[in-house]
């Protein structure tokens, strides 16, 4: 468990942010500027702010009533930077005992070999890390954060560098880091599917405060909650694979309801956290017939939001989970659209992008 309360002020911005990450990937969510970095230099003892007490895991980072500050060496975090920040001129193998270096002999000599396992870079330990590709060079920083052995792992937009390609070879790695290592993760991001699919717990910000702190399914899928503009709205759906058909579609169960997704290579049984955009969502009040959708989400209109531009965000409760639609103002008006009514969310089984796919944490 991590607890963090900080307050501190520069002269244009004020940082007042309290909230406690309880094990697994804690994802700081906010747009650009809203206090997340700060948060992070914060709880590495990059920055001395006016006043608060950083714990983590039982340990006093800081208090600055009782006056302790732990100096950053003495904290024992692993920290994943934007760009890897290997040294290019050695090996990974010598990135990675740097890390090992750094922790004083504490990790043992069989945890190298477990962590290389779990990155996937056996085959690269003798190359020189200046060659690696930019999602090599990522999985390689992220072992050598872990054989510092760390407490608390901070990723600071670990992925924000990286072109989508890239992004969807490193996303695994970070979701076995949250199921497989028992190491907190604060994690900071502004990309709503990177959240959705990665956090435990979210803690969104803005200006400088925490607006919201929850699951993803809850945090996400709350219209008042978007930080990262109404593009990026959507909701997330826990669902088991239940079977696999021959014409290359996955049958899934969320709540009961049925979804057929493009393949998704998990095994029958799995549980899996889907991400549905809420522009690739279609409202209908009656029940649709004769759609070539497959996906169709019977429920009740929870709320219903108007934003600045023409689009409303409505939230629907389905059996599957809160199912958030975009739609436009006119089709809102249109359709008339009211709390409590009974309408239907259509999603075409091609809009949920692979990425939007992951496994749950817990
Ligand atoms: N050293 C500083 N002096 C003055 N203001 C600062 C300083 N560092 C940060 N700020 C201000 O504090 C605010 C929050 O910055 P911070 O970097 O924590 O935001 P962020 O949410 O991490 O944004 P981003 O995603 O762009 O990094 C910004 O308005 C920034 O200009």
């Amino acid at each position: 468990m991590l607890e963090v309360s900080i307050r501190h002020a520069y002269p244009d911005f004020t940082l007042d942010a309290r909230f406690e990450a309880p094990p697994g990937l804690t994802a700081l969510f906010g747009r650009s500027g809203s206090g997340k970095t700060t948060i992070v230099n914060a709880v590495a003892g990059l920055l001395r702010p006016d006043a608060g007490r950083i714990v983590s895991e039982d340990r006093v980072l800081l208090n600055t009533d009782r006056g302790i500050r732990l100096p950053p060496h003495r904290r024992r975090l692993g920290y994943i930077f934007q760009e890897g920040r290997l040294f290019p001129h050695l090996t990974v193998r010598q990135n990675l005992h740097y890390g090992a270096w750094f922790a004083s002999r504490r990790t043992p000599r069989e945890d190298a070999g477990k962590v290389v396992e779990l990155l996937g870079i056996g085959h690269l330990l003798d190359r020189r890390s200046g060659g690696l590709s930019g999602g090599e060079k990522q999985r390689v920083a992220i072992g050598r954060a872990l054989l510092s052995a760390p407490r608390l792992i901070l990723a600071d937009e670990p992925l924000a560098a990286l072109d989508e390609a890239r992004k969807s070879e490193i996303l695994p790695y970070f979701e076995r880091l949250r199921d497989e290592v028992a190491v907190p993760i604060l994690y900071v991001s502004h990309s709503a599917s990177e959240v959705a699919r990665l956090a435990t717990t979210v803690v969104a910000m803005e200006a400088g405060r925490i607006i919201r702190r929850g699951s993803a399914a809850e945090v996400l899928s709350d219209p008042a909650i978007l930080p990262a503009g109404a593009r990026e709205a959507g909701s997330v759906l826990t669902a088991t694979v239940v079977a696999h058909h021959a014409d290359g579609l996955t049958e899934l169960d969320a709540g009961g309801v049925r979804l057929f997704l493009p393949r998704v290579e998990q095994p029958v049984g799995r549980k899996l956290r889907v991400r549905i955009a809420a522009h690739d969502v279609i409202l209908s009040r009656l029940q649709p017939e004769g759609l070539s959708a497959l996906n169709i989400l019977p429920g009740v209109v929870e709320d219903v939001r108007q934003g600045q531009g023409p689009g409303v965000l409505v939230a629907l409760a389905t059996p599957a989970g809160r199912l958030l639609v975009r739609i436009t103002r006119r089709s809102a008006a249109q359709l008339e659209i009211g709390v409590g009514q009974r309408a239907y969310g259509v999603v075409k089984t091609v809009a949920v992008a692979p990425t939007d796919i992951g496994v749950t944490g817990s």
